[in-house]
């Protein structure tokens, strides 16, 4: 197990595809928005059960957190006059801005006890720890300074898709922040001082991130990446297919040659059927190959944690079955179910939830130890190229909170309370272009490609949304824990069947002893609030407006009554 920590800290992200949106579907989905159920057609279904239905509380675009994220800005840029806050965000973009002021000024009030909860060092609790220890008390709800210099956080103003545009107050630390190996969160290798972006540099850069693949990842090709044709030469068993969008540009000729191995040369992912492995999201190189239906993901305390208190919750068939931890070449990994071992030619999409991506200890860490992420830059320059500030842009860094916030806000994570990582379909076509994707009619257009526009799958799809709504009200696991960066995997084939399960424990971490949360509560730091239960009335939301009638539909089938 010594490797439990840098198994952790070691994992690097594909980049995803910067080429992101394309204008024309964003400018149609805008032109929807005013009119979201028309812009929407399905084969006519009737209404499924559970539509409308008072339990979706939330069920607005805004929903709950627009008042007091507009609030929080408000009284953001009030106290902002007093020189302690840096910049404040929209009130109308819904998302819930963290500003430097929050920063200082609340902190996660049960913290001592929340940190008591988890021992291993790999766990994020741990490493908030080791923060706190030689910090001062930021309980109090009044402005407490960290004694040390922290970089302003400049909030993205957001107007609108792929319209960023911040405001900023020159830094107190005037200098370019280095990034650091040490320090990290481990489990989540976020740290908001960022993933040890040195230890990063050490490694194989990836070609695909830089030409905009996705997130995918290789069985028994963990730590390089490889090229197009890389791929082309690695096929054998065992090895994982890597796709990316159709639209990642100077990518196509690579992408194209992925897609027809994809979609005629299944690779060995399992010894239970052959089939290629898809990851759609994550961290390159956290998964390989595992035994009769299973895969290996990159060890992390806290997910083993996680999916081990989950064999014994109510959630326990929603998530994928865990079975210890094993030991290969030099690494630990967690075992867990192959969620697509029972599908042929799965369609396959991965929603993260919440309206937070980073944890409140995180945040904690940033204060101790702001850093500066070069690669978070890039990857926003790469978006947007206005994006980041003069400061930003002088200093060739942001921090990852700002980079985390400027996502949320980017993508309907803000707003929904869920965004789109990635689709992949039957076919083998993938696309991870799903940064900008943030208007409901855009997130629609989304899944109504992904089930092909097919009726039946959607309802399929909502049924199991709703029943797994259920569990998690009731679910003693989930109401003492803040879930964040977990995903909901939606997983159908042409044979009917129509799967969504929750993964991704890597930042899920418990609460204090007693302390619960209720996952729709509008987040304010130190309530631990994860948005998560908002999102699933969102998307609960969205999958059935996209099954109601619309107006139109609804007349000529009153007129075709009459008649
Ligand atoms: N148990 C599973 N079965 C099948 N596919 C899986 C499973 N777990 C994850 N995946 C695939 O891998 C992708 C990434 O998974 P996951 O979110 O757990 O990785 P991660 O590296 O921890 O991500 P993040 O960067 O969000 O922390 C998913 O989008 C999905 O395609
Ligand atoms: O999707 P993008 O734009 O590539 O951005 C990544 C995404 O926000 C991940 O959720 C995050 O990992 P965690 O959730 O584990 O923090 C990662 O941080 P990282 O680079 O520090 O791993 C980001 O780079």
């Amino acid at each position: 197990m010594k490797n439990k920590a840098l198994s952790c800290l070691g994992r690097r992200k594909r980049q995803s595809s910067w080429a992101e949106a394309d204008p024309e579907r964003v400018k149609a989905a805008e032109e929807e928005e005013a009119a979201p159920c028309a812009a929407w057609k399905l084969p006519r279904g009737g209404r499924p059960a559970g539509v409308n239905s008072p339990r979706n509380r939330h069920t607005t675009t805004q929903g709950p957190g627009v008042q007091p994220a507009a609030n929080r800005a408000t009284a953001a840029a009030s106290s902002h006059a007093s020189g302690e806050v840096c910049v404040v965000g929209s009130s109308e973009d819904n998302a819930a801005p963290l500003l430097s002021e929050d920063m200082e000024k609340y902190s996660p009030r049960n913290d001592q006890q929340h940190r008591g909860g988890s021992r291993e060092k790999t766990c994020p609790a741990e490493s908030l720890n080791k923060v706190d220890s030689g910090q001062s008390d930021h309980s109090s709800p009044g402005v407490q300074c960290y004694p040390g210099t922290i970089p302003k956080l400049i909030i993205t103003r957001d107007t609108g898709p792929g319209c960023s545009q911040e405001v900023h107050q020159p830094s107190s630390s005037g200098g370019c922040l280095e990034p650091h190996p040490d320090d990290e969160s481990p489990c989540s290798d976020s740290g908001c001082g960022g993933s040890p972006a040195l230890m990063r540099s050490r490694r194989k850069l990836s070609n695909s991130s830089s030409f905009g693949l996705s997130s995918a990842s290789s069985f028994e090709e963990s730590e390089d990446d490889f090229t197009g044709s890389d791929i082309e030469s690695s096929l054998s068993p065992g090895r994982l297919s890597s796709l990316c969008s159709p639209e990642d540009g100077p990518a196509n000729k690579s992408w194209q040659k992925l897609k027809t191995m994809v979609h005629w040369s299944p690779f060995v992912a399992s010894s239970k059927k052959r089939y290629p492995w898809v990851q759609l999201a994550g961290h390159a190189g956290n998964f390989q190959a595992g035994d009769d239906g299973r895969v290996l993901k990159q060890y992390c305390e806290c997910e083993r944690q996680c999916l081990q208190k989950l064999k014994e919750d109510v959630l326990q068939p929603h998530v994928p079955g865990y079975y210890g931890v094993v030991n290969k070449g030099e690494k630990d990994f967690n075992v867990m179910d192959d969620l697509l071992a029972d599908f042929e030619s799965p369609s396959i999409m991965d929603c993260k939830m919440g309206s937070r991506t980073y944890l409140e200890e995180e945040l904690s860490k940033a204060r101790v130890r702001p850093r500066l992420r070069k690669d978070m830059f890039e990857k926003m320059v790469a978006v947007d190229p206005e994006a980041p500030t003069e400061q930003e842009r002088a200093q060739q860094g942001v921090l990852k909170p700002r980079y985390m916030q400027w996502r949320e806000t980017l993508s309907s994570t803000a707003s929904l309370g869920f965004r789109i990582e990635g689709i992949k379909k039957a076919d083998g076509t993938c696309n991870t272009n799903f940064k900008k994707t943030k208007l409901k009619p855009q997130v629609m257009k989304a899944f109504g490609d992904f089930v092909e526009e097919d009726t039946h799958t959607l309802k399929l799809y909502l049924h199991q949304l709703e029943e797994l709504r259920l569990v998690l009200e009731r679910s003693p696991f989930f109401c003492s824990h803040e879930v964040v960066g977990s995903s909901l995997l939606f997983v159908h084939d042409a044979s009917g069947k129509a799967r969504v399960w929750m993964i991704d424990f890597g930042k899920t971490v418990p609460l204090s002893e007693g302390q619960t949360l209720d996952h729709r509560t509008p987040w304010v730091e130190g309530n631990r609030e994860d948005g998560f239960l908002w999102g699933l009335d969102n998307l609960i939301d969205i999958f059935s407006t996209m099954l109601s009638p619309t107006p139109s539909e609804e007349k000529s089938s009153d007129r075709s009554k009459e008649d």
